[in-house]
């Protein structure tokens, strides 16, 4: 097994209800000819420190038996299990979506995957001109970070979003858990004349009862609520929320995302702003998946720069699916990688 450990800076920091995400460090797996990331994000995975020591202690033993010591370090397992399963794909020959969604639902993957344009917390006039840049861009679904300030300046940013864009696209929020009951009550009362698609995590990760008595009748998605939590635990909270959101860092990887999003009615997936290489394999597991909302996986404009060139850019507000045998990238590997321009 070989692991590059790395560091990529945000070509703009994504301001949140949680704080402000800057830089995001990683750890590259190879093992044969697969590659696997692990790019720890505290909320939804171990520390970088102990993702680091994981996978350094699955290095002195057999990588296959690893996985099973794994369980509470998400990041880590996500980086090892993909590795394991981008080797096995490219062996039999098929592309990581077909190898994630062999023996599941009748139908193959899909070849391409609707996405959001990821929109952070900014004064009125920044958050409607980068909503409107994704318009233009072609997204057909915005998805725009609040909670972060007072209720009513959230709604004024979405007033705006909401004029800026016009009534065609969906829009969405994330409040990443930035709002106690009453103002999520409050809030959502106030947002619900914009015709919003979903809310994400309204209420602090713990607060799942919360999130289940909350009178709006506006749609509910979880996100931070799922971190930590195993498949039966997630499937359980299935009464607390319209969408579920999948993010395969947070849950241990592409597999137990797929596994998970099969028994779940309306999921999204996203990446938590990864590289390249974990980037992709979600592109996959969406792919696999085929969810009926548009995917968080447009993150890869929000680095500076990344480990590899993206084999899967968005065009007109979609991705497709790279095709070929595996992830479709080499990642630190890969013979043309590397560098902070590619
Ligand atoms: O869903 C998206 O649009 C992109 C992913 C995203 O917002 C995100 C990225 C990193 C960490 C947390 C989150 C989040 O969904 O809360
Ligand atoms: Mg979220």
């Amino acid at each position: 097994m070989r692991v590059e450990e790395f560091s990529l800076s945000l070509e703009t920091p994504l301001s949140t209800a949680a704080g402000e995400i800057r830089e995001r460090r990683g750890v590259a797996v190879g093992i044969g000819d697969g590659v696997g990331e692990a790019m720890p994000l505290p909320g939804w995975t171990e520390s970088f420190e102990e993702c680091r020591e994981a996978l350094a202690d699955v290095g002195k033993s057999d990588p296959s038996s690893a996985l099973a010591d794994l369980d509470d370090r998400p990041a880590a397992r996500h980086g090892l299990s993909l590795a394991l399963a981008d080797r096995d794909a490219r062996d039999a020959g098929r592309s990581l979506a077909q190898h994630l969604g062999a023996g599941g639902g009748s139908k193959g993957p899909v070849e391409s995957v609707p996405v959001n344009a990821t929109v952070g917390d900014g004064s009125v006039e920044k958050t409607a001109d980068a909503a409107r840049k994704a318009i233009a861009e072609g997204f057909g679904t915005v998805k725009c970070k609040v909670g972060a300030r007072p209720v009513e300046e959230d709604v004024e940013r979405v007033r705006a979003v909401r004029g800026a864009i016009g009534n065609g696209p969906a829009l969405r929020l994330d409040a990443n858990g930035g709002w106690n009951r009453e103002e999520a009550e409050h809030a959502l009362n106030s947002l619900a004349e914009f015709d919003i698609e979903y809310v994400e995590q309204p209420l602090p990760a713990d607060d799942v009862a919360g999130h289940r008595e909350l009178t709006s009748s506006m749609p509910i998605a979880l996100d931070e609520s799922l971190a930590g939590r195993r498949a039966e635990e997630i499937e359980g909270l299935a009464d607390a929320a319209d969408v579920f959101v999948l993010k395969p860092m947070a849950l241990g990887g592409v597999d137990r995302a797929v596994e998970l999003g099969r028994r779940l009615d309306s999921v999204v997936v996203t990446t938590t702003i990864d590289a390249v290489v974990a980037r992709t394999a979600a592109i996959h597991a969406a792919a696999a998946l085929d969810p009926d909302h548009a995917c968080g996986l447009a993150t890869a404009d929000l680095l500076a720069g990344d480990l590899a060139p993206d084999p899967a850019p968005v065009t007109d507000g979609r991705i497709e699916v790279p095709q070929g045998p595996g992830l479709g990238t080499d990642g630190p590997w890969s013979e043309n990688g590397g560098g902070d321009d590619a």
